[in-house]
């Protein structure tokens, strides 16, 4: 199909088999996320052309792979970007910047120095070396230099997980500007659900070699049926728009399609703004009454959608529908049958905690 990437691959590395078939959107970041060893990177190696694999590969309607065809390396206009940055230490931030953009044929170039310079904030550094540069500053440069290639893809393989917290926070909001900004598709693997819960508007969920789960990012992290479950981390990410801030109390009020929650102030936050926030099921539990406890500030009624008793022993996950958004909610199998829970029934979900993702 035009416009995404297409990809059913397979590959044999010794005993790990990597068998996917994915269907990607052509722009946005996509989060490649599972746990180690789940191939993630022999995953962005096949799409690259770095490890040979058999299927079919096509990226924004141009075949890379199809049966005998497979385009060498350096022939699929991708940049890749790793956690280690390998900039070239001789050369400064500028030099660095246009060793890629130069080696583009003019024509092919869809991307300028300018607009990466803004984009990641390079210009206080373009004269200045790599090794005078922080390590936060050293991964902007390296995706800058990525970018300037004009690629047609971007691959990122744990692109922060060599910074500090700082460093991650600082960089963070570079990186939601190029997914605003890019008109191109970006893989993102991370380890990182506060990553992906920021940054991601796809998600691929990987076990073995295997895709569990594909499709938007907040539908899927809703399901409660793929065999992925998040274990601790499960949980929904949702997006709203900041209605009052009530400064007595460090309190924000975010309206959401479905209902309003009220989230701790943070200094950056104002009346206006759109952000994401997560909320995991075992932060939710559910009541057949209103709570007559005022204290409890966020509450909410919901619609059960669907119960999956048992995704751990002892353990139950139900999804719930305040409007059209949806929630997870882990509770005891034991609160299940006390409640008497069951699809259609209408509960009112108290809600412990919302972390920003910002
Ligand atoms: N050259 C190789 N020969 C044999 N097995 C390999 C080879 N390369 C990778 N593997 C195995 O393939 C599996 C997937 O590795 P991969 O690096 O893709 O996982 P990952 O999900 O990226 O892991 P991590 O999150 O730890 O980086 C692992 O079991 C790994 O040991």
């Amino acid at each position: 199909m035009t416009g995404t990437v297409n990809a059913c691959l397979r590959c044999q590395l010794g005993d790990f088999t990597l068998d996917v078939d994915l269907t990607l959107p052509g722009s946005g970041i996509t989060a490649i996320f599972g746990h180690s060893g789940c191939g993630k990177t022999t995953l962005l190696r096949c799409i690259a052309g770095l490890q040979p694999a058999e299927g079919h590969l096509s990226v924004l309607g141009e075949p890379w792979q199809a049966g005998k065809l497979s385009r060498p390396v350096h022939h699929r206009p991708l940049a890749y970007v790793f956690q280690e940055t390998n900039l070239f230490p001789h050369l400064s931030v500028r030099k660095n910047l246009l060793y890629g953009y130069r080696r583009v044929p003019k024509a092919h170039r869809k991307i300028e120095p300018e607009q990466v310079h803004q984009w990641l904030g390079l210009s206080p550094l373009l004269e200045r070396m790599p090794a005078g540069l922080s390590g936060g500053e050293r991964q902007r440069v390296a995706i800058g230099r990525a970018l300037l290639t004009s690629p047609r893809l971007l691959l990122m393989d744990e692109p922060l997980t060599a910074l500090d917290q700082q460093s991650k926070q600082d960089i963070l909001p570079y990186l939601e500007r190029l997914r605003d900004s890019l008109e191109l598709p970006v893989l993102y693997v991370s380890h990182s659900t506060a990553e992906v819960a920021r940054l991601a508007d796809h998600i691929v969920m990987m076990d073995q070699g295997r895709v569990v789960a594909q499709g938007p990012l907040q539908e899927t992290l809703a399901r409660t049926d793929h065999p992925f479950r998040l274990e601790e981390n499960a949980g929904v990410i949702l997006e709203g728009k900041i209605i009052e801030v009530d400064t007595r109390w460090h309190l924000c009020r975010l309206a959401f399609d479905g209902g309003e929650l009220w989230l701790r102030h943070h200094d950056h936050l104002s009346e206006g703004m759109t952000v994401r926030v997560q909320i995991l099921a075992r932060d939710i539990s559910l009541a057949l009454q209103e709570h007559p406890d005022q204290s409890t500030q966020n509450l909410l009624p919901a619609c059960i959608d669907q119960i999956d008793t048992e995704v751990t022993p002892g353990t139950s996950l139900v999804r719930l529908g305040a409007g059209p958004t949806a929630f997870l909610a882990r509770l005891t199998t034991r609160s299940l049958h006390q409640l008497q829970l069951e699809q259609g029934q209408q509960v009112w979900m108290q809600i412990k905690s919302v972390a920003l993702m910002d």
